[in-house]
C-alpha cells in the first residue's frame, strides 16, 4: 500500500465528495435492507391471517403497507445508489484525470536520455493502462469495500438479532467464497496481462508491417510476413482461450457458493421452525434474501483485494517514472532577456547511456548578428553542441555562456523560447500544414505563415495542394518530400523570430540551387540574429563569418571560407571534392 500513498493528496483535494458518497452508500445500504424485513413482515400477515387471528380487510391493508413500504425503500435506495456512483466513481475519475496530467507534465520535463532509455511503448502504458488499473482503487475498489462493510455490519446485526445459531451456519461458506474470488480475480489478471501484452505485439507487428510495406514489397516476402503474423497471431488466441476459460469458472463457482448458503439456510432454518426456535417461516425468507444480499459483497472482497494489488503495482511503476529528478533544472525563475553571444569555454560532454565522448575541450564564441559554420564528419558532435546550446543536455567540464551568463542560470523557458532550432530528422506532427508552421508561434496570423513559408522557399509547393495550408500531414494526410519536410521544418523556426537560430544538416534533402535560394532568405532574416548551420556542404557553409571543422569531437579547423580554402585540411578536401561533383554550367 505504500505506493498508493501517492494518492492520498488527491483523496484529500476531494475529500468533501468522498465524504458525501460515504454517508449515501451508508443510506442506501439502510433503504437496501427494508426488503428483506418487510418480506419477512409479509410472510407473518400471511401466516397470522391463515391462522384466523386478523379479518380479510385487515389481512389486504397490512399487505398492501407491506409492499408499498418495500417499493418506497426499494427506489430510495436505487435513487441513492445512483448518487452513491456518482460521487464516488465520478472522485476516480478526476483522480485519472489529475494523475494523467501530473505524468504528462512530469514526461515532459524529463531529459532526452530518459527517453533513450524507457521504451515509447513503457511510457503509454504507464500513463494508460497503469493509471487505469490506480482508478480502479480510487472508485470502485474505495466504493465496494465501504458498500461491503456497511452491508456485513447492517446484516450481520439484523441476522444475530434474528437468529444467531441460523446466522453462524449461513455465513460459514461466504469467507470460503471470498477466498475463492481473490485467487480467481488473481489469476484472471494474471491471464489477461499476458493477453495484453501480445494484443501490443500484434499490434507493433501490423503498424510496423504496415509503416514498412514498402521494404516488405520490394523484398518480395509478403508471405514470409504473413506467416509470421500468423504464428503471433496463433499464440494470441490461445491465451485469450485459456483467459477465457479462467473466467468461466466466475459465475459458476459464485452460483455453487450462493446455492450452499441458501441450501444451509433453508435446511437449518427449516429445522429451526419445526423445533419452535424460529418463530415465522417468514424468518427463513428473511434470511435467504440477506444471503443473497451478502453475496456479492462477500465475493468483492475478493475481488478488491485484486484490484488493491494490481493498483499498488501500477502505481509503483508509475512512481518510478514520477521520482526521476529531470536533470535539466530552470535555476533561475526570472524571465531572463536573450541576446546572441555565444561562448564555448573548453567545453567537454559525454553522453551518460553510451559512455561516449561527443565533445572534447571545444572553444569558440560567434558574437551576436554572426553566423557559425560547423562541418565535420558524421559521429564528429556537430548536433551534439547545437542540443547543448539549447540545454537538452548539460555540460559535463567547461561552460557554455550567453551575453557572458553562464547558461544553467539563465532562466530555461527564456532560453528556448529565444532558440529556434531546425532538427536534422524534421519531425512534423499529423496536422495541418498551417498548424506544423505555427507551432513556432502559437499567436502567428495567416500571414506570418504565409511568409515563413516563403522565406523556407516551400511555399509554392504548398499552394499547389489541393488544401493547400490546410493540407493535413501525417499517416492520414499527405506525405511530403524530404525536402519539403526539412523546408517546413525550417518555416517553424524563423516563424518566431528568434534571437538564435540552429540549423542541423536541415538542407540536405533539398537540391543546390534551393539551398542557395534558402540559404539567400535566411541571411536576410538572420540579420542581428545568431545563427548556427550544421552541415555536410561546403556551398551551406562558406558565408558564414566563421567556420570550425569537428573531428571526434575536436576542433581541427577554425577560419573564414577564404582562410580555409587555402589550408590543406578537411576543410580544402571537402570544397575540392564538392566543386569537382557540382553540375557544370
Ligand atoms: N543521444 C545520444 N546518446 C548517446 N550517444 C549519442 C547520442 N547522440 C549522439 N551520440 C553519439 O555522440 C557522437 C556525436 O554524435 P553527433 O550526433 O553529435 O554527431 P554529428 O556530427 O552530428 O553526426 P552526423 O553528421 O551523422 O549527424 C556519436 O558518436 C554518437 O554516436
Amino acid at each position: 500500500m505504500k505506493a498508493l500513498l501517492h494518492l492520498n493528496k488527491y483523496f484529500y483535494k476531494y475529500h468533501n465528495h468522498l465524504i458525501i458518497g460515504i454517508i449515501i452508500t451508508i443510506i442506501a445500504r439502510l433503504f437496501l435492507l427494508y426488503t428483506p424485513r418487510y418480506i419477512k413482515e409479509i410472510f407473518t400477515i400471511i401466516e397470522t391471517y391463515f391462522a384466523g387471528d386478523i379479518t380479510k380487510t385487515v389481512f389486504k391493508n397490512e399487505l398492501i403497507e407491506a409492499i408499498l413500504y418495500i417499493i418506497g425503500a426499494a427506489l430510495i435506495g436505487a435513487i441513492l445508489t445512483f448518487f452513491m456512483r456518482q460521487t464516488i466513481i465520478n472522485v476516480s475519475r478526476y483522480i485519472e484525470y489529475d494523475l494523467k496530467n501530473e505524468i504528462y507534465n512530469h514526461y515532459q520535463k524529463l531529459s532526452l536520455s530518459f527517453y533513450k532509455q524507457n521504451r515509447t511503448g513503457d511510457l503509454m502504458n504507464r500513463i494508460t493502462e497503469d493509471v487505469s488499473r490506480v482508478r480502479m482503487y480510487a472508485g470502485p475498489a474505495i466504493m465496494y469495500s465501504i458498500n461491503t462493510l456497511t452491508l456485513i455490519v447492517m446484516v450481520v446485526f439484523y441476522m444475530y438479532n434474528a437468529s444467531p445459531k441460523l446466522t453462524l451456519y449461513t455465513l460459514f461458506p461466504l469467507p470460503v467464497l471470498s477466498i475463492i474470488i481473490y485467487k480467481l480475480s488473481k489469476e484472471i489478471h494474471n491471464r489477461s496481462t499476458v493477453v495484453q501484452e501480445y494484443l501490443s505485439k500484434l499490434s507493433t507487428f501490423t503498424q510496423e508491417s504496415f509503416s514498412g510495406i514498402s521494404v516488405i514489397k520490394a523484398y518480395g516476402i509478403e508471405t514470409q510476413t504473413s506467416k509470421n503474423f500468423k504464428d503471433l497471431a496463433l499464440e494470441s488466441k490461445d491465451k485469450q482461450i485459456s483467459l477465457a476459460k479462467m473466467q468461466a469458472w466466475f459465475f459458476p463457482m459464485m452460483i455453487l457458493l450462493i446455492g450452499s448458503s441458501n441450501l444451509l439456510v433453508i435446511y437449518i432454518g427449516g429445522m429451526q421452525y419445526i423445533n419452535g426456535e424460529i418463530k415465522s417461516i417468514g424468518t427463513i425468507a428473511e434470511f435467504l434474501m440477506y444471503v443473497n444480499l451478502l453475496t456479492w459483497p462477500v465475493a468483492t472482497v475478493g475481488w478488491v483485494t485484486s484490484i488493491v494489488q494490481q493498483a499498488e503495482a501500477s502505481q509503483k511503476r508509475i512512481n518510478e517514472f514520477l521520482n526521476i529528478e529531470p536533470e535539466i533544472k530552470n535555476q533561475s525563475e526570472t524571465e531572463t532577456k536573450i541576446d546572441g553571444d555565444i561562448t564555448f569555454n573548453n567545453v567537454s560532454f559525454t553522453y551518460n547511456d553510451t559512455n561516449i565522448q561527443a565533445i572534447k575541450n571545444v572553444s569558440f564564441t560567434v558574437k551576436q548578428g554572426e553566423t557559425l559554420s560547423i562541418l565535420g564528419k558524421t559521429g564528429s558532435g556537430k548536433s551534439t553542441i547545437l542540443d547543448l546550446i539549447g540545454r537538452l543536455y548539460d555540460v559535463n567540464e567547461g561552460e557554455i555562456t550567453i551575453n557572458n551568463k553562464k547558461l544553467n542560470e539563465l532562466n530555461l523557458y527564456s532560453l528556448r523560447d529565444n532558440i529556434g532550432y531546425v532538427p536534422q530528422d524534421a519531425f512534423l506532427f499529423s496536422d495541418s500544414i498551417k498548424n506544423n508552421i505555427s507551432f513556432g508561434k502559437i499567436d502567428a496570423t495567416e500571414n506570418d505563415v504565409i511568409q515563413a513559408a516563403k522565406n523556407a522557399h516551400v511555399h509554392k509547393n504548398i499552394i499547389k495542394f489541393k488544401n493547400g495550408y490546410n493540407t493535413v500531414l501525417g499517416e492520414r494526410g499527405i506525405t511530403l518530400s524530404g525536402g519539403q519536410k526539412q523546408r517546413v521544418s525550417i518555416a517553424r523556426a524563423i516563424i518566431k523570430s528568434p534571437k538564435i537560430l540552429l540549423f542541423d544538416d536541415c538542407l540536405s534533402a533539398v537540391d543546390t540551387e534551393t539551398e542557395e535560394k534558402i540559404l539567400k532568405n535566411l541571411s536576410q532574416i538572420s540579420k542581428g540574429k545568431t545563427s548556427i548551420i550544421v552541415s555536410h556542404r561546403v556551398s551551406s557553409a562558406k558565408n558564414a563569418d566563421k567556420i570550425i571543422v569537428l573531428d571526434n569531437g575536436k576542433i581541427v579547423q577554425e577560419g573564414t571560407h577564404e582562410s580555409l580554402i587555402n589550408v590543406n585540411g578537411y576543410y580544402k578536401d571537402l570544397y575540392l571534392k564538392q566543386l569537382s561533383e557540382s553540375p557544370k554550367p
